[in-house]
Formats: C-alpha cells, sequence, structure tokens
C-alpha cells in the first residue's frame, strides 16, 4: 500500500454461490482496479481453486480466514495460504503473540520464489462487539480502545504487518502504535444507524480522516440496487 496509490476498499464478497460471485464481480468491473475480500462463506464452499482463479485475473485479494488455533496448526495453515497469490489474510489476535509469529512465518515459508510475501492483518475485537459484550462476556477490564492497542501492540512485535479494527480506534492507533502499521477498517456504513449485527461502526469519509490504511465493505455494496456505482462512490469518498 504506497502512498501515491489509491488505497484500497475491499468488496467483502460475502455470497454463497459461483453464480452470485460471478454476477457480483461482472458488475465491479476492471479486476485490476477492484479489490475484494473472500471469506469463509465462499471459501468453505468453493476452496483455493476460485482464489487462484481470481488472482491470475488480477483482483487484488484478502483472504479472510481469521486463523486462531495452535502455533503448528496455523503455520501450517499459513503456508497454504500463501501459494493462492493473495495479497492479505487474516488471523485472530486473540490467538496470541507465538500464534502471530507462526502465521507469519508460515506465510514467508509457503510463498514461491519472486512472489510477495502476503501482508498479515491481526484482527483485534471484531466490529460486531460492543462495549458491553467486551466487559460482561469477555470480561476484559480494558475499555474498548486499550483493549485494541494493547492487542495491536502485542501484533506489531509479533510480525504482524497490520491489523484489524473498527475506524473509531485508528487515530488513537496512528498515536500509540505508530504509522508504518496497516489499519485495515470494516463496520463501514453509509449513514450513522444501522440495525444489522455491526456495531462499532463508522462512515467511508470518517474513516479517511481518521487514518484508515484500507476499507472492508460487504452488503452496503453487494445488496445495493447498483453495486458499481456505490464502490466507485464509496472508493472516492475514501480517497
Ligand atoms: O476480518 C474482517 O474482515 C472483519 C473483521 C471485523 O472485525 N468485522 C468485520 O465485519 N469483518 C468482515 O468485514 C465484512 C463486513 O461486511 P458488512 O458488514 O456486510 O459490510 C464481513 O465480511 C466481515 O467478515
Amino acid at each position: 500500500m504506497e502512498e501515491k496509490m489509491a488505497k484500497p476498499v475491499f468488496v467483502a464478497l460475502d455470497v454463497a454461490s459461483k453464480e452470485e460471485l460471478d454476477n457480483l464481480l461482472a458488475q465491479l468491473g476492471d479486476p485490476k482496479e477492484t479489490s475484494i475480500k473472500i471469506g469463509m462463506e465462499l471459501f468453505y464452499h468453493l476452496g483455493g481453486e476460485i482464489v487462484v482463479d481470481l488472482a491470475k485475473k488480477g483482483y487484488n485479494i484478502f483472504l479472510d480466514l481469521k486463523m486462531h488455533d495452535i502455533p503448528n496448526t496455523v503455520y501450517n495453515g499459513a503456508k497454504q495460504i500463501a501459494s493462492l497469490g493473495i495479497k492479505y489474510t487474516t488471523v485472530h489476535a486473540l490467538g496470541g503473540s507465538e500464534m502471530i509469529y507462526a502465521a507469519k512465518t508460515g506465510l514467508v515459508a509457503g510463498t514461491p520464489i519472486g512472489q510477495p510475501v502476503p501482508k498479515l492483518l491481526a484482527v483485534t475485537e471484531l466490529t460486531s462487539i460492543s462495549d458491553e459484550i467486551l466487559k460482561n462476556e469477555q470480561h476484559c477490564d480494558l475499555p474498548m480502545n486499550e483493549q485494541v492497542i494493547s492487542l495491536a501492540k502485542m501484533a506489531k512485535k509479533a510480525g504482524a504487518d497490520g491489523v484489524i479494527c473498527s475506524p473509531l480506534e485508528v487515530k488513537t492507533l496512528h498515536e500509540k502504535v505508530g504509522d508504518n502499521f496497516l489499519y485495515v477498517t470494516p463496520g463501514i456504513r453509509l449513514q450513522q444507524n444501522t440495525d444489522d449485527d455491526q456495531s462499532r461502526i463508522a462512515t467511508p469519509a470518517q474513516a479517511k480522516i481518521w487514518g484508515s490504511s484500507a476499507i472492508v465493505v460487504g452488503r452496503p455494496i453487494t445488496q445495493a440496487e447498483d453495486p458499481q456505482a456505490v464502490y466507485d462512490m464509496i472508493k472516492k469518498e475514501f480517497n
């Protein structure tokens, strides 16, 4: 993500079939201008082959499998992921520093010679987690901002290239964790109110102001009447 390049807006392709995927991609335009996120719904259905195909077409791919397991298993999983031609992938920061380091070394070991190593992003607290859930279900004594900062510092030390967090936390993360780290933010909504599963949300313009390195947008694009128009509008608003 060099400074002069447009910052990526990853479209979360959370669809259930190849047909829906093809329909959506046809509406998003030139693969070389399009950043996509493939998550568990599509990957569990279609597997790695579709990822390789899409990478060959030129899409900038974020493969979001949120690994969270013992270090040895994550190392071997990351090694496989690195062979698919993707640019970004995820682990849960709560898996700990040893697991994050294992993911990083697995990615390095599995990347074909001459190819760039995929960027490793550690999910801090999911954007669906509210202050109440953090306190009452995770029994975390820290406020959300501090918990995210603490996980981001740990992930950076362990070898991650960046974190996934809400745009609401990015300004403080720049101050406390540094500018030379990626802050990739889902929880993007076009208005301030939503009645869905997201909790810590912001608009693309706010994400830009607070310094997100990239944003992830699913339903506001995929469920729009004109996904291409909304995608183009969000890219402009964020860059
Ligand atoms: O890792 C992610 O991408 C992720 C982390 C997180 O904390 N919150 C979050 O929503 N996501 C993903 O970002 C996408 C958001 O989709 P929408 O809520 O439809 O915009 C989904 O694919 C989620 O899996």
